[in-house]
């Protein structure tokens, strides 16, 4: 089981979401910046490691969303996801195919991870409560 951290980070009503590359596992699938909890590590600090590593950016890691438990085919994870806040909008591409700042309703459109759906249904039925 692999035990994995991703950041759902805001800038004003928007989240930046990532494309995975084609060498990665996942190729090509959507999902939330982040990586995995090496051992003996708090996942707070994992987060903002992996977000150091792959975008080169600051982020404030808030409130844990529920986690998600997910059997791929070849391996499986718990993905843990934290509501975060951007300080700047700035960051550096270093590990993705692509990274954008996008808008919650328009979520539903990308190709995402499997163990990423729940999370994003559960962001698109929260800002429609609002
Ligand atoms: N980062 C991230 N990984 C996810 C998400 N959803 C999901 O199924 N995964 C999977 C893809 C990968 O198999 C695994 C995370 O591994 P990774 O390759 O991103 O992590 P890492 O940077 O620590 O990996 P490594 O290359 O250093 O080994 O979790 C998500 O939203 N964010």
């Amino acid at each position: 089981m692999l035990h994995v951290v991703c950041a759902i980070i805001y800038n004003d009503d928007e989240i930046l979401i990532a494309q995975r590359n084609d060498k990665m596992a996942l190729p090509l699938k959507w999902e939330f910046p982040g990586g995995k909890v090496e051992k003996g590590e708090d996942k707070k600090t994992a987060l903002r490691r992996e977000i150091k590593e792959e975008l080169a950016m600051e982020i404030e890691v808030g409130k844990a969303l529920e986690p998600v438990i997910y059997h791929y085919q070849d391996f499986s994870i718990t993905l843990y996801p934290y509501v975060c806040g951007a300080l700047t909008k700035e960051f550096i591409k270093r590990e993705h195919r692509e990274i954008r700042w996008e808008k919650i309703e328009n979520l539903k459109k990308y190709d995402w991870a499997a163990a990423d759906v729940p999370v994003v249904k559960k962001l698109i039925t929260e800002i429609n409560k609002m």
